[in-house]
């Protein structure tokens, strides 16, 4: 039967990129995304701005929903300093199946744990099996519906601190109106809207960010 995208993305890194060269991993995705077919990476323009968030932030903790193929997992995991932890949760097995390998390609295991399990069963685990009290940097890329619960539950966890940076993508592009609603309204400061485009495309998307502050 056919491979699927996430398989010939996969293919397209064993193939043309370096072994425990995370760039390399990055420019090999964004030029078959770019030329071949289109797939649901932040891609290289958001990507530059999760990079200036991620370096000015240098956080120890960091949460990722939404693996994927694990682009964005490599392009978190490289700029983290040593002894950082990145979790990520993916629900798609095939998905995920994906990532640990791209992620291993990389060499990157000992940095990134990925939890094959859909977000709202994990969420409320993070302490007892992880030992994880608050997260320092939350990437919310997955079911664009679970950006919100998933935001309260991770409160509601007393996962986040102040100064817990969230970063949100789509919020435009499919978009996240209940998130956004709730971001920009809630008694926090400096929820912050970096205007961009879709991956691999003209259309208009952008990625909101938000410091948490407990009010
Ligand atoms: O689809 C699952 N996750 C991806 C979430 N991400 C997206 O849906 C996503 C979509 C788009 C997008 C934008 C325009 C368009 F025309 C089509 C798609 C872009 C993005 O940047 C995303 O991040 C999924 C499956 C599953 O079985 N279980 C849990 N999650
Ligand atoms: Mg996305």
């Amino acid at each position: 039967t056919r491979s699927t995208r996430p398989q010939r993305l996969l293919k397209v890194v064993q193939k043309h990129a370096t072994r425990g060269d995370p760039q390399s991993v990055i420019s090999a995705i964004d030029h078959f995304c770019r030329r071949s077919e289109w797939a649901m990476n932040i891609g290289d323009e958001k990507g530059s701005i999760l990079d200036s968030v991620v370096s000015e932030l240098n956080p120890e903790k960091v949460l990722e929903l939404g693996t994927y193929c694990g682009y964005s997992t490599v392009r978190i995991a490289r700029l983290l300093p040593p002894g950082a932890r990145l979790i990520t949760l993916e629900f798609n097995a095939d998905y995920a199946a994906i990532a640990r390998q791209v992620i291993a390609w990389v060499g990157l295991e000992d940095k990134v744990q990925l939890v094959e399990s859909a977000s709202e069963d994990w969420i409320p685990r993070m302490t007892e099996h992880f030992g994880i009290e608050t997260f320092d940097f939350v990437f919310l890329d997955h079911w664009k519906d679970r950006y919100l619960p998933d935001t309260k539950l991770m409160e509601g966890c007393g996962l986040l601190r102040k100064g817990t940076v969230l970063l949100a993508d789509n919020v435009i592009c499919p978009g996240v109106p209940d998130y956004l609603e709730y971001v920009r309204n809630s008694l926090s400061y400096k929820s912050c809207y970096f205007k961009s485009h879709l991956e691999y495309s003209k259309a208009e998307d952008g990625l909101e960010k938000k410091s948490v502050f407990l009010g």
